[in-house]
């Protein structure tokens, strides 16, 4: 049997001593045209692969380049697949049921079986089902939205309602039988910018793997994260794109060694 999502991070995550997601998000302004472009790209996820727990391709940035886009990303998914890095499709998904089912359907299963994607939770508890049940029956997950990394994020997610995410997510993960260490295929999106929070998420979902994005550009750092992570350093990944795919503008050692430096501060904040 395959490894699922979950399995295969937590595999990783403490075989490779990695919790870093790097994020693969590029920007047509940054090169001189599509190839060279899909060639940095590819660089970037195969030279920092040793130093990541997952990657995080960012669908818009894939989306916006159009047809090159889709093919690029294909090929992105299927390096990440030689390279065993499990990946996480940052699309942010959610509609009606019956549309939400398509969604599933399309980046949930066939040749994205066993991938994970991140689902807005905006149009209700029960359009999350065709998600959650397309992700369990093809070893995949889901990163429900709970508190994004943005500032203004507050103007819709505060007054308690990250915390009624929360307990939802908490809810679907308590239905997977699970062993010892074990994570469910629902996880949450819980911005690493907000760590006076880290905690109280963690203990709210104590069955999902948290994804944290923020690290870098926007302004989160590595040692205030502890709070999101179980003894031993598991179940939540720390996610930077900016910060590792132009971290020296489109040097690649550059990117390895942010790579490897994000890694490294994640482990010191843990003591593992
Ligand atoms: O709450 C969220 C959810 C997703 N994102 C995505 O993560 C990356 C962040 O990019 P950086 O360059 O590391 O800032 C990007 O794809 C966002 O769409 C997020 O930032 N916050």
């Amino acid at each position: 049997m395959p490894l699922t999502f979950a399995q295969a991070v937590t595999e990783r995550t403490l075989s490779r001593r990695t919790r870093l997601c790097v994020g693969l998000d590029p920007r047509l302004d940054a090169y001189r045209d599509a190839d060279h472009l899909k060639e940095h790209t590819l660089d970037v996820l195969e030279a920092t692969a040793p130093y990541a727990a997952c990657v995080k391709p960012q669908l818009a940035f894939y989306e916006a380049l159009g047809l090159s886009g889709m093919h690029l990303l294909e090929d992105l998914c299927a390096a990440a697949r030689t390279l065993g890095l499990p990946v996480i499709l940052d699309g942010k998904r959610g509609d009606i049921g019956s549309t939400a089912a398509a969604y599933a359907q399309g980046w949930l299963a066939g040749r994205h079986a066993g991938a994970a994607l991140t689902v807005n939770p905006f149009l209700g508890f029960g359009t999350l089902t065709p998600f959650v049940d397309t992700a369990r029956q093809h070893g995949g997950g889901v990163f429900v939205l709970v508190k994004t990394s943005n500032p203004d994020q507050a103007d819709l997610q505060g007054g308690g309602l990250s915390e009624r995410v929360a307990a939802e997510v908490a809810r679907l993960g308590a239905q997977e039988p699970l062993g010892e260490g074990e994570y469910a295929s629902v996880g949450a999106v819980v911005g690493a910018t907000h760590p006076g929070d880290l905690a109280a998420f963690r203990a709210l979902m104590p069955r999902a793997l948290l994804l944290l994005p923020g690290l870098g550009a926007q302004g989160a750092q590595a040692a205030d994260l502890a709070g999101a992570f179980h003894p031993g350093g598991t179940g939540a990944l720390a996610s930077a794109s900016r910060g590792v795919q132009y971290a020296g503008g489109l040097d690649v050692q550059a990117s390895v060694q942010a790579a490897r430096a994000y890694r490294d501060e994640l482990n010191a904040a843990l003591g593992v």
